[in-house]
């Protein structure tokens, strides 16, 4: 595996606050990451430090081996940012094609309209986008050189359900042909459904870091479901080991666990009346809102 963004203690105070505190972690190239964490938590910060528009205080950023504001680094990094940078008096196609004077092997401007589903919307003023369409705009300037790396900074804020279904199609197709992507977001469902790892973040530290699976298995731990008979009661539940909670509907019951592989066994052990068990993961948001309180929210 290849190292393509590394970050060794990194930290970012503004005045006397700690926007990013002590952060290391490893990127490999083909993977799709998603940094989650709540608003303020340090996501923006750290995708700014890698793509070397700010400077840590302290500790070191490297992308694909070289300080970030290398030029040949540049050539192959692509960023969407929160901002999109829309040049007053330039056509839609023109900005795209400004954007492509930048990089060496650029992508065809009728490719890159569209991927970004702006082909209509070639001639029109840049500025007179919709904030949607100005995002999408956004992608296509981000993938103007096509890049190696791309950073997708909470990327489907204002799009449609048809623009961000699109959108995500065309991220995963990007990865199946090996670039590496970075992407904030607020949507959790989207992370879970696009990243092979989630980072969280809260309050400028790692809160979690693993697969989307391994985030809900560890954080939530898993449930068990099973229709109960009726000698079975909430109490003689919670007297099982590694049972963490139970939850009853009609005459199912729900038990969470953080090692359900032993926990049924024990109950197969205990001979209990349990009719048509289910194993599930809890939920990514789940998960997250747990990580979140359990290490204290930001405002
Ligand atoms: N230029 C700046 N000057 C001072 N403080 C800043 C600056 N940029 C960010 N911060 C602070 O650093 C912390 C982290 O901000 P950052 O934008 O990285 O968070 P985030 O996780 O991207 O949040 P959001 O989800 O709201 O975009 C916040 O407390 C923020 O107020």
């Amino acid at each position: 595996m290849t190292a393509v963004i590394e970050l060794k203690q990194v930290n970012k105070a503004y005045g006397g606050k700690k926007a990013v505190d002590n952060v290391t972690l490893t990127i490999e190239k083909g993977s799709v990451v998603a940094l989650l964490g709540p608003n303020g938590a340090g996501k923006t910060t750290t995708v700014s430090m890698i793509l070397g528009l700010q400077q840590p205080t302290s500790g070191t950023v490297k992308l694909l081996g070289q300080d970030p504001r290398d030029m040949q680094v540049r050539q192959r990094i692509g960023a969407m940012l929160q901002e999109v940078s829309v040049v007053d008096g330039l056509k839609v196609g023109e900005t795209i094609e400004l954007f492509r004077s930048y990089y060496e092997r650029p992508l065809p401007l009728e490719r890159l309209l569209k991927i970004a589903n702006l082909t209509q919307e070639k001639d029109k003023m840049a500025v007179s986008l919709s904030g949607g369409q100005q995002r999408r705009l956004g992608f296509a300037l981000a993938l103007a050189g096509d890049p190696d790396i791309l950073f997708l900074d909470e990327p489907t804020v204002g799009m449609d359900v048809t623009s961000r279904q699109l959108f995500w199609e065309t991220v995963r197709a990007m990865a199946v042909g090996g670039r590496t992507i970075v992407l904030t977001t607020h949507y959790l469902e989207e992370a879970d459904s696009i990243a092979d790892r989630i980072i969280v973040v809260n309050q400028g530290k790692v809160a979690a870091d693993g697969t989307p699976s391994q985030i809900k298995a560890e954080t939530t731990g898993r449930i068990i479901s099973f229709t109960a008979g009726a000698a079975l009661t909430t109490e003689i539940l919670q007297a099982i080991p590694g049972v963490t909670g139970v939850e009853w509907n009609g005459g199912r019951v729900k038990l969470t666990s953080l090692d359900t592989d032993r926990l049924i066994a024990e109950l197969i052990r205990r001979q209990l009346p349990m009719r048509d068990i289910e194993i599930q993961s809890g939920g990514l948001e789940e998960a997250f809102r747990m990580l979140v309180e359990t290490k204290g929210a930001v405002s």
